[in-house]
């Protein structure tokens, strides 16, 4: 009876602790998803099942320690694996799990490199990991295990991990990355019925992974926007018929685009994938541009990367071509929109100073800001009690302010994206002054 998403009643024995020390989680705690109770669809960013707004109480684990746990120290191996794109914040979730386990009396900590690759790869070992090891990892960006996508297969992933004596796994990754942790989870427990803990820390610096408050990295990356942002200002501001573009990462979700765009307040228009618009005709972002060039001499454009190319337009006919996770590969719309910019002043016998910044790779390759690091040292503690706990196959987050445990096929069924309706667009289209361009 491995298989649990909950913890279970089989005990390590010797481990139960202080009875006058209140600072374990009882199992039954359970923090409340939704907080607001809606009268009607029509109020502000409403999320109703049916036309009364019926409410739904959902109930998720309350993370944290536990008194009694399900492994007995001495005998875990922990891995921690991390996937996909690099993050703010991995390093510090790295060494936080690492402290953690070592808290607890586990001896036997590694790290597997460059990701799911590092469990098939015949050239990359284990790396052996301590407190020692880690102290000061978080002091700098990027993984210190290295990070990678594409990979092995569950099944050979899974074999490693027989080999290898592995029996917790903490996999810190996006939605590609729990969708093979839940893999690997079903297979270890289900299939194959070993006592194995799998156990995810979200990491996506594009915040598209539901249910969430936010993820780790996301903070750190719209501020780090905030510089590219300001370059551009002052780069079109100081130009004759300035136009600063700044493209940011955002594949499906535009939550980068739109939080930095808000937090400068030197954004002119705003574009993410999740809202429609027409670069040419009497309603496109041209003529807008052409309108804010007459009257304020100068613009800002902030485009999320998978803006006009996946929903609702395909600018750029976009191939087919996908990274080696799946991941469609993306044409440059900000390369696109600069040169249909460049073209339409020209056709019209008129100018603009365009001026691309392209900071992509530089709001995530740097170490996580201060409320980041917070959230990583408490994601990463919180993976280890709810290992600890007997928990498999969920994965940490901040909900509503609290740390929940949450199964991981309910965070992944689908990427969160900006919700167009969302009191959040809408301050930012107060913020950016622009018009719908349709
Ligand atoms: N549906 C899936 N099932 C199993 N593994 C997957 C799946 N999607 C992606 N992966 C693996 O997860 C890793 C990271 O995925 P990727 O999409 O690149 O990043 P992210 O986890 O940040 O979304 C890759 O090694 C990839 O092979
Ligand atoms: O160039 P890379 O390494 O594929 O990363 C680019 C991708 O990283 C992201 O910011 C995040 O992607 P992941 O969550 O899959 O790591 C995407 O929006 C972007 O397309
Ligand atoms: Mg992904």
């Amino acid at each position: 009876m491995f298989c649990f998403r909950s913890p279970t009643e089989e005990f390590a024995d010797g481990y139960p602790s202080d009875e006058t020390w209140h600072g374990y989680i009882n199992n039954n705690d359970r923090v409340l998803l939704k907080t607001i109770r809606y009268t009607s669809p029509t109020s502000a960013g409403a999320e109703c099942i049916d036309p009364d707004c019926t409410w739904v109480e959902q109930w998720v684990h309350r993370a944290g320690p536990r008194e009694k746990i399900y492994f007995k120290p001495e005998e875990v191996k922990a891995a921690i694996v991390t996937c996909g794109g690099l993050c703010p914040g991995l390093n510090d979730v790295i060494r936080q799990i690492v402290i953690t386990l070592e808290i607890y009396g586990v001896k036997k900590i590694v790290g597997i490199p460059f990701g799911y690759r590092g469990f098939s790869d015949e050239d990359l070992s284990e790396m052996p990991l301590s407190r020692q090891v880690v102290q000061n990892v978080h002091l700098s960006g990027g993984s210190l295990l290295g990070v990678s996508r594409g990979g092995p297969s569950v099944s050979n992933i899974v074999d490693r991990m027989e080999e290898g004596g592995i029996n917790m796994l903490f996999v810190l990754g996006g939605n590609g990355t729990h969708a093979g942790a839940n893999a690997i989870h079903n297979e270890v427990c289900r299939k194959r019925r070993l006592k194995v803990a799998v156990v995810g820390v979200p990491k996506t610096i594009d915040n598209d992974i539901l249910l969430m408050d936010k993820t780790f990295g996301f903070d750190t990356a719209v501020e780090e926007a905030q510089r590219a942002i300001n370059s551009a200002y002052i780069e079109a501001h100081s130009a004759y018929r300035g136009v600063g573009i700044v493209k940011l990462m955002g594949r499906s979700s535009g939550f980068i685009a739109m939080h930095a765009s808000l937090a400068s307040g030197q954004i002119d228009i705003c574009l993410i994938p999740e809202v429609p618009f027409n670069l040419h005709g009497p309603h496109g972002v041209l003529r807008h541009l052409k309108y804010l060039l007459e009257t304020k001499g100068s613009a800002v454009i902030c485009v999320a990367e998978g803006a006009g190319q996946v929903r609702y337009a395909d600018f750029l006919h976009k191939t087919n071509a996908t990274d080696a996770s799946g991941n469609i590969v993306l044409g440059d719309i900000g390369v696109h929109l600069q040169q249909q910019i460049k073209k339409y002043f020209k056709d019209m016998g008129s100018t603009a100073d365009v001026k691309y910044i392209d900071p992509t790779y530089m709001i995530r390759a740097c170490r996580a800001n201060a409320s980041d690091g917070i959230l990583c040292t408490v994601l990463g503690q919180n993976a280890v009690h709810g290992a600890f706990a007997g928990y498999s196959g969920i994965t940490v987050g901040i909900c509503n302010t609290h740390y929940v445990y949450l199964p991981i096929p309910e965070v992944i069924s689908y990427p969160r994206v900006v919700d167009p309706n969302s009191r959040m667009w809408h301050r930012c289209l107060t913020s950016t002054g622009q018009p719908d361009f349709i």
